[in-house]
Order: structure tokens, then sequence, then C-alpha cells
């Protein structure tokens, strides 16, 4: 089944954009951002509450049309072209499923709509209900599902478009904890068996890093870093980058940089001991800050750890691991 769906490798990349910017009124929503998605990649774009992602994501989908810039999907230039003609997959927050239809039904109406017969559109569906584990599932109708399910249709019916490109917007985010941690995992294996690019949009960094290939980080409308998911986590260009994937330890330096102190750098127990500033316990250990001559450090204890703190903690920082970096936070 799964090999059914994996299609040749292409030589062109399964979406290019290129210096697409937008504006609302005075709303500069996109500047001049330039992505690459392999054949095959799925790239995350990453980023605060309106810093351009789904404007990002609705201009690839031709739902938007970008003031000025250009989008390639597959090698071909679709920018003047209509959403149907595009040829991608969409999937977005509210994935709206036809209530009036099945299961199947609504896998099957996309393909059927683009000119597939009735035989082969609900062939296709049934092959991507298969791939997304719902194949059982395929005569029942939408509401007497439960929303990961329905979630799970809705990625059916992008997949059974077949198209070279699938546009996701914060897939999982109607999902509880559980149902996401289960979908992320599924998610990406079925990317990989996929052969398509896969452009998504969240605000969520796990998610990104457990789906994603590469990552690209936007603020206010432009990308300010893009790379291998786990390159750009590591080693975040600035402080506010840093800052946004939730990196506890950034020192500010006189002169507009700041020290990255990763976790790594760190070996708690031995070496000097420094003063417990704060304790806060939840429920896996411990987080403390300690008054450090770099400034008050933070960091998270195994709930062990955290039984044989005293008023002081032993702190050796491998100094070789802690990065300065342009500091571009917000004063
Ligand atoms: N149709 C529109 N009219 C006016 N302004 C818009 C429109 N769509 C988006 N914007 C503005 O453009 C900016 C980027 O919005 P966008 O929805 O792309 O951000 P986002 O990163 O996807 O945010 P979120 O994570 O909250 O969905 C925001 O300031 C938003 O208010």
């Amino acid at each position: 089944m799964v090999l059914a769906m994996t299609r040749p490798a292409s030589p062109h990349p399964a979406l290019q954009t290129h210096a697409l910017s937008k504006a609302f009124g005075a709303v500069q929503a996109l500047r001049e951002v330039a992505l690459t998605v392999e054949a095959g990649e799925t790239l995350a774009l990453l980023g605060p509450s309106g810093c351009g992602k789904s404007t990002a994501l609705r201009c690839v989908a031709g739902l938007e049309r970008p003031d000025t810039g250009r989008v390639e999907i597959a090698g071909r230039d679709v920018t003047a072209l209509p959403p149907e003609a595009r040829g991608v997959g969409l999937v977005f927050q509210d994935y709206a499923l036809f209530p009036h239809l099945s299961v199947l039904g609504n896998v099957a109406y996309g393909p059927q709509r683009r000119g597939a017969s009735r035989a082969e559109a609900g062939a296709r569906a049934r092959e991507a209900l298969e791939l997304v584990g719902l194949g059982a599932l395929a005569e029942r109708s939408p509401d007497q599902l439960s929303g990961g399910q329905q979630q799970r249709v809705a990625l059916a019916r992008a997949l059974a478009t077949r198209s070279p490109l699938l546009l996701l917007d914060e897939p999982l985010s109607n999902l509880d904890e559980k149902l996401r941690a289960e979908l992320r995992t599924e998610l990406r294996r079925l990317f990989a068996a996929l052969g398509a690019g896969v452009l998504l949009v969240t605000h969520d960094q796990r998610e990104a890093l457990a789906l994603a290939d590469q990552v690209a980080v936007m603020r206010a409308g432009a990308v300010v870093q893009q790379g291998a998911a786990p390159e750009v986590f590591a080693r975040p260009a600035t402080a506010w980058i840093a800052a946004f994937l939730g990196w506890p330890n950034i020192v500010a330096q006189p002169g507009g940089t700041a020290l990255l102190i990763p976790e790594t750098a760190a070996q708690l127990g031995v070496g000097e001991a420094y003063p417990l500033l704060a304790r806060q316990p939840d429920e896996a250990g411990e987080t403390v800050t300690l008054g450090h001559p770099l400034g008050p450090l933070t960091f998270r204890l195994s709930a062990r750890e955290a039984l044989s703190l005293g008023g002081t903690l032993r702190l050796g920082l491998d100094l070789e691991q802690v990065r300065q970096v342009p500091d571009d936070r917000e004063p």
C-alpha cells in the first residue's frame, strides 16, 4: 500500500518560493520569504502568533496572492494559478469534513472532482485511508468518529490527491495532548513513506522537531533562520531565536550580544557551589535557578537530583559549548 503512494524522485524541489512579500494595509505579513522543500522532505514553518506562517502557506496554496514573488511547485510556476490548478493537498486546522458523505466519500471527493472515475477515486480513497490507519472505518459518517480520527480523515483527503506537495496548517491543534503525541509519531512515518514534500505550519516547537527534517523560523514576516531541524534547535543564530525555541539560559552581555548556555554545557553536582535563588517543583522534578557570576541560570532537575538539594548547588560549566550571539530581543 505504502509503495503505491510513493512517487519517483523528481529533479525539482516539491516547493520553491522566491522572495514572497505580502502586506495587509500597514502590516507587512511576508518579507521576501524564500523557502525550499525537497521532494520527500518536511519543512516546518515555526514562529510566534502573527509572524506570517499562515499567510506564507496560503500564498503557496493560492488562497492569497503575494504582492511580489513567485511560487514554484515541482518545478512549475504556479503564481498566477488558482488553488485548484496548483495540485497541492491541503490540511487546515478547521478540517471541515462533509457531514452528509461517508468517510470514504469525503476522501474520494477530491480525486473525483479532479476527473478520476468513481472507481478510481474510490480506490485511491481506500488506499489513503489504509495509510492513515482508518481502512476499517470507511463506511462510517464523520460524526461517528473521534477528533483524532476526523483529523486523520482530513489527512487522507489530502493524500488521496497524490500531490507532490502537502500543506498542513497546525494539523494537530484541535487534539488533546495524548492524541497529538500519537499522531506525531504516525505522521513522521507517513511523511517518510510518501515521497511528497510537506510544508507544515506550527507554533509548537516540539511538533516541529518531531515531524520536520528542516525548519524555518519566522519573525515579523521574515525567515530569520532556516536549516536542518536538530541544527537550528541546537545552534540558534540569535538570542530571540533561542528564546523562541525555549532555551532557558540566555545571558545578556554588554554591547548587544548574549551568551547561549546549552543544557549539555552544565554539569550539576561538580565544581563550585552557587546559591539557589528559586525552586519550582513540578510532576517530573524541579526547576531551579542559581546565582552564577554570569547571571541567574535555570536548570531542570529530576526528582532524585532535587531530593539532595540544600541551599546551594554545584555547577561546572563547559565554556567551550557556550556561544555568543547577537541579542535581538526587545529591550
Ligand atoms: N486577511 C487579512 N487581513 C488583514 N490582516 C491580515 C490578514 N491575514 C493576516 N493578517 C495579518 O498578517 C499578519 C500575519 O498573519 P498570519 O495569520 O500569517 O500569522 P501566523 O504566524 O499564521 O499567526 P497564528 O500562529 O496566530 O495563526 C498578522 O499581523 C495578521 O494580523
